[in-house]
Formats: C-alpha cells, structure tokens, sequence
C-alpha cells in the first residue's frame, strides 16, 4: 500500500455502512456521545458530528451516518449517506477517510456494501464490528487475508465494550491509506462476495440459527404471534402502573411535605404562593410521574434491543396495509410513543413519499410519553382500584385501552387518507436482526438518559410555563373588598372564561381551558396547570395538595372522560408541528395536521360527554 504523508490537521472521517452494523455503537464509542443504538434497522436517519483526539493526539471530526443497504438506494435517509459518500452534500465536503463497519456475523449481505464503497475510490478502513458475537457462533475470520485480498486494513471490533475500538483508534493514527484498487468494470459483487467468503470466512453457526428460526416460528406465527405481540403490549401498560405505584406515593410525599414545609415556615403572601402554588406545584405534580415514564421505556429500550420490534413490524404488516401503510411505518408509530418528534424523523427510512407523508400526519396520533401524566391524573382520580377477572388491574385496562383507542384511530385516519389505496412499498422488505438478550448497563444507561430528559424538561420548561401561568393567575390582583378567589380577576381567569363557550358542550370548565394554553408547548403542563389554578381558585387558607381526590369530587365522570379522549387526540404540541413543518417542507402539512387532529378531538370529546350525561353519569 502507498504511503501519505502523515497529516497534523483535523482527520475528517466518516462511518458508513449497512443497517444496524453497529456504526453508532462505534461511534458513541469514540467521541463519547450518546447517540441512539437499537437492534433494528434505520436507527440512524441523519448524519451525525462528533470531534475527538486520537491516543497519539490527532484530532478527527468523525460523521455518524444513516445505514445504506446501497449506494444507489433513494429513502431520505441514505440519500444523505450516498450524497456524503460521493461529494455531493450541499454542507458537507467529501470525507478524508471512509470507515465501513460491516457485522462480522452478516458478511454475505453487508461485504457487498464494502466492495461499491471501494469502487468510489476513496481511502478506507474496513472494521469487522460484533466480533464477540462471531467468536460465540465460531465464525472465523482471516483478517490478515481478507486485508490482503480487499488492498484496504481490516480491523476487529467490539464496539459495544470498554475498549473494544483501540484497533480503531490505532489505524486512524497511522497515516492516511491510499485507496484501495477498484475492481474491473463490470464485476458481479454479488460473485465476487460469494468468492470471499469462501475463501476468508469458515461460519459455524448453525446452532443460533437454529434457535433464531425457533423463536421466529413462535412469534412470526400468523395466530400465536400476534398473540404473543398483544400479551407483551399488555403487560407492558399494567406494570406501568402496578410497579409504579410505590415509587410514585413516595415522591408525592415527599412534594407534599415539602409544600407543607414551605407553607409552614413562609408567611402568607405573593412570595410563598409563588414557591408553593406555582414552583413547587409545577414541578412536584410532574415529577411524580418520572417512575411511571421510565418504567415505559424500561419496555421500549427492552424490546429495540431484543431484535423483536422488527418481526412485529412484520406480523403487522396486513393490518397496517388494510389501512394502506406498510410494515415499514410501524418502528416509526411505534417511536412516536415515546415522542412524535423522533418518530416523524423515523418515517425518513420510508422510500415512498406518499407513505412517508401518511405516516408523518397519524404520527400525532400515537400516544407520546408526555400523555402519561394526563391519563394517570384522570385514571386515578375517576377509575376505581379494582381488578377484573383476579389478575388485570382495571386502572391499567383503561390505559391499555386509550393506547389502543389511538392506535385503532390513527389507521382508521391512515385509511382515509390513503383512500385504502394499498401501499406502494409492498412486498415488505424488512430485515430480521439476531435476537440479542438488552444488556443491563445499556438499559441502565438508556434509562439514566431518559431521566435527565425527564427532569430537565420539569426544570425547565415545566416550571417556566408554570410560573408564568402562576403569575397570569395572580395578577391583576382583586380590587380591594372583591369577594371570592383572586384568580376570577387574573388575567389567566379571565381567559379561561373567555374560552369556555367554546369548550363547555365538550364538558371543559373554566379551569381546564386555561391549563390547555401551556400544554400547547409541553402536555405534562396540563397537570401543573391544573394544580396551580386550583391551588390559587381556593379561597382562604384550605391549600390544595392532593389534585386527584380534589378532581373526583368536583368534577363529572363526563368530564373526567372526555378530557381524556380531548388527549387521545391532543391536537395541540407546538414541536411536533415544528418538526412536521421541518420533514414536509411546507406549512400546508402542518395545518391539515392541526386541523384534522383538532376536529377530531373536538368531535370524540363531544361524543363522549353527551354521551356520558345521556347515560346519566353527567
Ligand atoms: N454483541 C455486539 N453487539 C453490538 C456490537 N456493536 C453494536 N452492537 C449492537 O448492534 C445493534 C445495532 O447497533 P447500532 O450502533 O444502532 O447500529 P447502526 O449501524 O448505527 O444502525 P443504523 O443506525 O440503523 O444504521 C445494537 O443493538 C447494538 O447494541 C458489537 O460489537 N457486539
Ligand atoms: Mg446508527
């Protein structure tokens, strides 16, 4: 191999590859980031930055990029990794250095990557990620040959360990290899990766393939399989409340006393109502719901690093295509449920536009995290602690329930928007990756991260939005000798008025429609939001503490339900229409998308209360 001139400048390096290869793994790796890993493929949807220094003291900006299956694919997101690979990025210039990771354990489909990357004639590093897993199957690998044979340095790696990557970092201090000699025109890659391996590669793995065929003959199964899918989901929503529950008496404790204490030691005025009914009621009622979250992605971080999302995506695949989606817009829904925002930036692995839309618009739909503290509220205070049939706890039935109330709503939505018109990535093309059993420190980890999400968005925003509408609620003060509670003259109850005509036939009073104004920017707010105006509606010294069992006493069963139904839909999260603006380019999307979520939750809200005060729970 000819030599360059080792270089002092920052490498500028870029890791490319097929899907779920481990190129994020890598990454995180090396600069230290915390970039999304998932067993499945597409995790990856732009490309990402991070700067680091070799051991030897080199600094390398290094680009994190979607997997590609080809060079030549066209979804939105290997469009950035061809663009990036050929020189053809808008913002990006060609990178020095092209690292293609492949999984030691899927040769046969990720080399053929590895070959048209190498006919772009550029200088590469080939690394041999998941080579603990190759090791386990007895997958031997002649490095030294395949090096030899390809003209490019190949390295093993285990990107998911302490220190699995110092080959890594050892080749990217050495200096910049030339590249490596193209093929002949015309070379069949599909032969010539046939050729390799049989040469380079001895694979012994039958026995986990066997396995791996097992479980996918339970879970893929057209009758036992969606059981299966249907028991996971289910158990999923009892456990987030059932397990939670302790964790969750305990912080409201712990907010309760420290209200308590605040109200004890300060002296009656602005500064302790401050403290107590906006700051400590804004961010004690949502903290609260932390365990009950992070319980929810204990689950989701579980099952993206199972390998079993993708074979639900499969099994789903009829359901979704009679609402004319395919099985690839499942992982993006299923994103959606912890937020939209990731999920709409998902759809990006959908190659057709119409699909890509659809998805993008019930993306909404699906019901995000930020939902949970409303559902939980309204459960608790109006669904009795009761089981059904000895083991289902009815409080989690009713959770399950609205999910699945949203799910079947967003494919009757998609349905209609498609005109059933099926859809035009079929048959479905999916990739089924190796089970893996989610390694502890990595849901710890993940989990650890969600947290600090959680808590910074109650630091931040949360409480922002709450002392904001503390103050609303304060201020103008009553004029001396004014009967009743301050907040009847405040600004913020003179909106809640305002608004109500248009939202009492859907069952809302005057204190619902002013907590939904900052749960436009962030939904938890709509439960602080109601603390606080119920903390500040109360006359006289009778504090609020305890939202749920005030809510149960004064407001209706109707109510109650069609608040509930109101967030089934929830039209209204302004960064979810941001990044719909950001993903359709145009404004159009966005307002079909708030108009059509707003008249749906409009119109199910109203069926709900009359229908309830029809029934006499009214
Ligand atoms: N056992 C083992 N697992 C690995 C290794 N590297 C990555 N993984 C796992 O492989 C899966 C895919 O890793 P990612 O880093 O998300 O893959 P990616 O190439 O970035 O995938 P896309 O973003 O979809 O293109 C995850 O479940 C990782 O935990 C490895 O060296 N050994
Ligand atoms: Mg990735």
């Amino acid at each position: 191999m000819n030599v360059v001139e080792p270089r002092t400048a920052t490498l500028y390096a870029a890791l490319v590859g097929n899907p779920n290869c481990g190129k994020t793994a890598l990454f995180n790796q090396l600069t230290g980031s915390r970039q999304k890993v998932a067993n499945y493929a597409g995790v990856t949807v732009e490309r990402k930055e991070g700067r680091f220094v070799t051991p030897q003291g080199r600094p390398v900006r290094l680009l994190d990029l979607p997997g590609a299956y080809s060079l030549t694919a066209t979804s939105p997101d290997e469009t950035v990794t061809r663009a990036i690979c050929l020189g053809e990025h808008p913002r990006e210039g060609r990178p020095e250095l092209l690292i293609c990771v492949v999984d030691a354990t899927n040769l046969r489909l990720h080399l053929r990557f590895v070959l048209e990357v190498r006919q772009l004639g550029q200088p590469m590093i080939l690394v041999m990620n998941m080579m603990d897993e190759a090791e386990r199957r007895g997958i031997v690998i002649d490095v030294k040959g395949l090096s030899y044979e390809l003209g490019v340095t190949v390295i093993p790696a285990v990107s998911v360990r302490k220190g699995g990557a110092h080959g890594v970092l050892d080749a990217l201090d050495a200096p910049l290899p030339s590249a490596p000699p193209p093929l002949p025109e015309g070379t069949d890659l599909h032969a010539e990766v046939r050729r390799i391996l049989a040469v380079y590669v001895t694979d012994r793995s039958r026995e986990s393939v066997v396995l791996a065929d097992r479980l996918d003959h339970w879970f893929l199964h057209p009758v036992i399989g969606p059981l299966i899918l249907l028991t996971v989901l289910f158990t999923m929503f009892q456990t987030v409340f059932s397990w939670a529950q302790p964790l969750m008496d305990a912080l409201q404790a712990l907010a309760d006393g420290l209200g308590a204490a605040v109200r004890a030691t300060l002296p009656d005025g602005l500064l302790r109502s401050l403290l107590v009914d906006g700051i400590i009621a804004g961010a004690g009622t949502v903290i609260v719901y932390l365990p009950q979250i992070l319980i929810l992605f204990l689950w989701i971080l579980a099952l993206e690093e199972s390998g079993y999302l993708p074979r639900a995506a499969f099994l789903l695949d009829r359901i979704m295509a009679a609402a004319g989606l395919s099985g690839r817009s499942f992982i993006p829904l299923l994103s959606s449920f912890a937020c939209a925002i990731p999920g709409i930036m998902a759809t990006r692995t959908i190659q057709h536009p119409r699909d890509r839309l659809v998805t993008i618009l019930v993306a909404p739909l699906m019901t995000c995290s930020a939902r949970l503290p409303v559902y939980t509220l309204l459960i608790s205070a109006f669904i009795p602690k009761r089981h059904v049939l000895g083991v289902f706890g009815l409080q989690g039935l009713v959770l399950f329930g609205l999910y699945a109330f949203a799910i079947v709503s967003g494919l009757i939505v998609a349905r209609l928007m498609t005109r059933g018109v099926a859809a035009a990535e079929h048959p479905l093309l999916l990739e089924l990756p190796a089970y893996r059993l989610p390694v502890p420190r990595n849901l710890a980890l993940g989990l650890w991260q969600r947290a600090t999400i959680f808590l910074s968005r109650v630091g931040t925003i949360i409480v922002t939005l709450n002392v904001l509408l503390w103050a609303l609620s304060s201020f103008p003060p009553p004029p001396a000798g004014a009967a009743g509670a301050a907040i009847d003259w405040s600004l913020a109850g003179r909106i809640g008025h305002w608004m109500l005509p248009v939202f009492a036939p859907i069952g809302f009073n005057w204190q619902i429609c002013v907590s939904l104004i900052p749960g436009m920017a962030a939904r938890e707010v709509a439960v602080s939001a109601l603390a606080t105006v119920y903390a500040l509606g109360e006359t006289g010294d009778a504090a609020v503490d305890k939202l749920t069992p005030l809510l149960s006493a004064q407001w209706s069963l109707g109510t109650a339900l069609s608040l509930l139904v109101w967030y089934v839909f929830a039209p209204q999260c302004l960064s979810t229409l941001a990044v719909i603006r950001r993903e359709t380019g145009t404004w159009k999307w966005v307002a079909v998308t708030a108009g059509y979520l707003f008249a749906l939750a409009y119109g199910a809200a109203l069926i709900t209360y009359q229908g309830t005060r029809f029934l006499g729970g009214g």
